[in-house]
């Protein structure tokens, strides 16, 4: 097969990426759909190939899993966000990410894991548990996906230290059918060869596949683009608090959407309706308020059981806080029916970006 650009023009996916992503669409078992496991150093490529096998994938599948492991970098949702999607329509253009609404998402809060490891684990743990219950187990899907439904994992950069620790323990949790390791020429950088999670003797159940970086210059030498992470994080939060508006209203810039949002009339949720904490610190009551005014929270649904994780059904923006009429005001995308359910406001480490406070959003 040549290499091929896609049907986005910067995208190059080199004849070994294509012939990894149709192996394991076309290879895998119909009754025991594929679990992939994207993992390599950062800015190798995981996103983009995973992307290129979420839509080689559903040439064959209607719907596929997608575990979003990459609290810094998420695929579908704002930063912070660690969430399980159901995709069912190809992106044509990869070099565009989009959102979509979560079919389960937990707020963690934060850009990396390094902060608090465990409560990561948690929430992915949470998630994969969720996808065994709802998309693969046969007992409880839906008949038009009686074989339940692929997965593609795609996880942070972070491949040495605590961060390969943390690695090895998704591995071991999700045992994956499949396990796609992108490679770069600094090889000191590259995960470890072969199915390094794995005691010998147990590595039969799990297929691993190498792949280097797509592009290379004449030299061999890996050619990575450097990504202005931040940017593209503000860039996310933005496009999420663009859905506020409707998409035919003209919001085309920074300073459009900045006024839009303070002109916005938010929600009013009463202060007694709702428990607030932070996810990483412990905040003195006394500052709750101060702490909480002009950020963004997770909008969380309490499960009732007490060692299930909260529901994150979006983010919002505390617009304002009335103490005398015992108010917070909250912008927001989601449905004022969901917010109904709301009883949990996470706050963490996620900012409203600059570019919207400097054009005097809170005066
Ligand atoms: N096949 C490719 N063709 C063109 N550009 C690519 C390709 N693979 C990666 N890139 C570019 O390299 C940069 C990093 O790619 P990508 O985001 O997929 O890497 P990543 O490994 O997921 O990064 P991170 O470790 O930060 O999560 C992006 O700007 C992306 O567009």
């Amino acid at each position: 097969m040549a290499e091929t650009e896609n049907s986005s023009p910067e995208i190059f996916v080199p004849e070994e990426w294509s012939n990894a992503a149709e192996a394991i669409t076309n290879n895998s078992n119909s009754s025991n759909p594929p679990s992939v496991f994207v993992c390599g150093p950062k800015n190798s490529g995981k996103t983009t190939f995973s992307r290129h096998l979420l839509n080689v994938l559903l040439r064959r599948y209607s719907k596929v899993a997608y575990l979003d492991t990459d609290v810094g970098q998420t695929e579908f949702t704002p930063p912070g966000l660690l969430s399980l999607i159901v995709v069912d329509k190809v992106t044509p253009d990869l070099t565009i990410p989009c959102l979509k609404t979560p079919d389960r998402c937990f707020f963690f809060g934060d850009i990396s894991s390094k902060r608090n490891p465990t409560a990561y684990l948690t929430c992915i743990f949470s998630l994969y548990d969720h996808y065994r219950k709802q998309h693969c187990m046969k007992s409880t899907i839906d008949s038009h996906d009686s074989a339940g439904l692929p997965l593609v994992i795609n996880t942070p950069g972070w491949v040495k230290g605590i961060g390969y620790e943390i690695l090895v323990d998704m591995l071991k949790y999700i045992s994956p059918t499949h396990v796609v390791k992108i490679c770069i020429s600094s090889e000191i950088k590259n995960l470890p060869a072969g199915a390094f999670w794995l005691d010998e003797g147990n590595t039969n159940r799990v297929t691993v596949i190498e792949i280097n970086s797509a592009r290379r210059d004449h030299l061999k030498r890996s050619l990575l683009v450097q990504k202005d992470s931040r940017l593209l994080r503000d860039l996310r939060v933005m496009a999420y608090f663009r859905q506020c508006f409707p998409s035919e209203m003209n919001i085309s810039t920074i300073k459009e959407l900045a006024h839009a949002l303070a002109a916005h009339p938010p929600y009013e949720i009463s202060i007694s309706s709702v428990k607030m904490k932070h996810v990483h610190c412990e905040v003195p009551k006394t500052e709750t308020f101060y702490c909480l005014n002009a950020t963004i929270v997770g909008l969380a649904v309490s499960s009732g059981v007490s060692d299930e994780l909260p529901h994150c059904v979006g983010l919002g923006i505390v617009r304002g806080i009335d103490t005398f009429k015992g108010l917070l005001y909250v912008i927001t995308p989601v449905p004022q029916q969901t917010l109904e359910n709301v009883d949990l406001l996470l706050q963490g480490f996620i900012s409203i970006p600059t570019c919207l406070l400097q054009v005097h959003l809170f005066p």
